[in-house]
């Protein structure tokens, strides 16, 4: 289901299946359970979502793109030496294409989809990486990035964040994990209200280790401030915690 209003199609996008590529570059697996491996990085551009905090601001409050034919990424992609793909946005789910590109990539690749979980494509992923976004996450006029008119996005945000029906479905189908962005001990609870809620109604094991606490914050400075306690969180309830490995190197560098 594409969600055309969210990402400004150009005329210019070429014939044939294609997607509104933001970026297209190699590095390290920053964050989840394969930190640390080398990949190469497909951000689609367009959200559904906005949070205050996205990390990815010219996805989402500000979408910027080229087109790319499906084909073309594939091509791209292969000729790279990773044979670990990740594919994220913005939400690349919200595009019809990014199904295409996951069955071409299904048999030579291992392609993690990075996704705040509102959106299930009919199509294969080794790794679902889910991030489904808390009330935390829900942009205000007084936490919105400088400049920006939060406008209708406060309640479509607050109403589309959570959805059990595709979160159950990405658990059901798929290896994942589930990669909370964590901003401080209040979050705790809703955490687990919304795994209790999960694990009642998706025919799948949550593990409390395929649960991943993740500190907020864009920058090296930022990251200063939440990951000690959000790493204490997690050894305090047993869940993971992740670094942001790729803020720690390249702070908010693009292309990292
Ligand atoms: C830009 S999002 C794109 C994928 C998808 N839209 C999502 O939110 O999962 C990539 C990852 O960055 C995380 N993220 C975004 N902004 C962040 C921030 N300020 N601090 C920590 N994690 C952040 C998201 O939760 C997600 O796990
Ligand atoms: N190095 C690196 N690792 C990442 N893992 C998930 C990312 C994302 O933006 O989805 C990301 C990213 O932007 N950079
Ligand atoms: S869902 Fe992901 S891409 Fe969308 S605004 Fe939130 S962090 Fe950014
Ligand atoms: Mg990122």
């Amino acid at each position: 289901m594409p969600v055309s209003s969210e990402v400004e199609r150009p005329k210019s996008a070429p014939d044939g299946p294609a997607l509104p590529v933001n970026e297209l570059f190699a590095s390290l697996q920053g964050e989840g359970k394969l930190a640390g491996v080398p990949s190469t990085f497909v951000r689609t551009s367009g959200c559904n979502l906005r949070c205050w905090f996205c990390d990815s601001y010219h996805t989402s409050w500000e979408p910027t793109h080229a087109w790319m034919g499906v084909d073309e990424l594939v091509a791209d992609v292969r000729a790279r030496d990773p044979d670990h793909v990740v594919l994220t946005g913005g939400e690349p789910l919200i595009h019809d294409e990014s199904a295409t590109l996951l069955r071409e990539l299904a048999d030579d690749h291992h392609v993690t989809v990075e996704t705040n979980g509102t959106v299930v494509p009919d199509a294969p992923m080794d790794l679902a990486s889910i991030s489904p976004k808390l009330s935390t996450s829900t942009p205000t006029p007084a936490n919105a990035p400088e400049g920006v008119d939060v406008g209708e996005w406060e309640a479509r945000h607050e109403e589309r964040r959570i959805d059990l029906d595709p979160l159950s479905t990405l658990v059901e189908r798929h290896d994942f994990q589930l990669k909370f962005v964590v901003t401080g001990p209040e979050d705790l609870p809703e955490i687990e209200g919304l795994l209790d809620d999960l694990r009642g109604v998706a025919d799948a094991d949550i593990l409390d280790t395929d649960v991943l606490l993740m500190p907020e914050g864009q920058t090296r400075e930022e990251l200063a401030t939440t990951r000690t306690v959000v790493a204490d969180l997690a050894l305090e309830r047993g869940y993971r915690y992740t670094p942001r490995l790729h803020v720690d190197l390249w702070n908010d560098a693009p292309e990292t």
